[in-house]
């Protein structure tokens, strides 16, 4: 059985506080965007191992069994005493760009691990566990436009379609840790919530739909700025770095064209429709 986890992208980003377990509070729109990963699982014949976890494509850093569907498997093993599989993961999203990969990788494997072996789980079920893989990893159970409050974690669906859209996704290489990300900011009500915001027209959201982080992380990483301003002098319609970094988007409206490429080498770019 196959799946195909997808990247989300956040439509503005305010941390509105800090809880006393350390985590923040923060105000989001989570959006699916189909950059692709692959992931497959078999029943396996092995007797050893539980997992055989086979990688492709883009290199992830830490070990094999740290791996988020490495983890996503153990939690319903532990419940349901799952047969072993053999798993093939073909990476193609980024790492380290608040794209929600891993995050998306984890979810899909409790998916596919749900209806392998006809485990019943409802959505809201799955959601359950995969909050406790990630911040963000329960939203790519249900995949659809969301706004998330909380930690990220409390979910109400939301009417949006950018549908027509194109989107153009720069990611230099360098690598923003979210924990550190979170701990140079300083939370704050924000001026137009994100709820409110969201409703107006695409065009109005370059000065309303703010990302908090970029505060903090253009500062430490000058290009992460530069590829944020070179996507609107290209004709973005609206512009953002997605969730801590280090990836920049840019929503270009339909009809026009997007901009060839990058001038920097050493950056991993995506174009797609929405
Ligand atoms: C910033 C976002 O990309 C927005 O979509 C996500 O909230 C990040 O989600 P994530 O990568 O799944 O984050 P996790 O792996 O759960 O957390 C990494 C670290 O970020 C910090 N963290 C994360 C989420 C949150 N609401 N407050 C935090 O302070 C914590 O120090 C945590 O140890
Ligand atoms: N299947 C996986 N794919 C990618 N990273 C994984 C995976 N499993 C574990 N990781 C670890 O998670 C770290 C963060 O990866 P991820 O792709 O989720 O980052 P991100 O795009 O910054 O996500 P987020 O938006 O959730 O912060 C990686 O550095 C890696 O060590």
């Amino acid at each position: 059985m196959i799946a195909f986890p997808n990247i989300k992208i956040n439509l503005g980003l305010s941390i509105t506080g800090k809880r006393p377990d350390g985590y923040h509070n923060l105000e989001t729109v989570f959006y699916p965007v189909a950059l692709e990963d692959a992931l497959e699982i078999r029943t396996s014949s092995e007797t050893e191992n539980k997992i055989t976890l086979h990688q492709y494509g883009m290199e992830i850093a830490g070990n094999p069994e740290d791996n988020l569907v490495a983890k996503a498997y153990s939690l319903l093993d532990k419940e349901f005493h799952l047969p072993p599989v053999e798993i093939h993961l073909y990476k193609h999203i980024p790492s380290g760009a608040g794209l929600g990969g891993g995050s998306s990788d984890a979810a899909f494997m409790l998916k596919l691990l749900n209806d392998h072996f006809q485990l019943e789980l409802s959505e809201e079920q799955l959601e359950v566990y995969a909050a406790t893989l990630g911040a963000d990893c329960a939203f790519f159970i249900k995949n659809k436009p969301t706004y998330a409050e909380g930690i990220g974690n409390l979910f109400s669906p939301i009417e949006l379609s950018l549908s027509g859209y194109q989107i153009m996704i720069v990611k230099p290489n360098v690598f923003v840790s979210t924990r550190e990300a979170f701990s140079n900011i300083h939370p704050h009500r924000p001026e137009y919530p994100v709820k409110e915001a969201i409703l107006r027209p695409v065009a109005e959201w370059k000065d309303i739909l703010i990302n908090d982080f970029e505060a903090s992380v253009f500062p430490q990483h000058p290009v992460i700025g530069e590829i944020k301003r070179k996507l609107y002098h290209q004709g973005a319609t609206y512009a953002s770095m997605s969730g801590s970094g280090s990836s920049v988007f840019g929503l270009f409206a339909p009809g026009t064209s997007l901009p060839e490429t990058m001038e920097e080498s050493d950056v991993f770019c995506f174009k797609g429709k929405l």
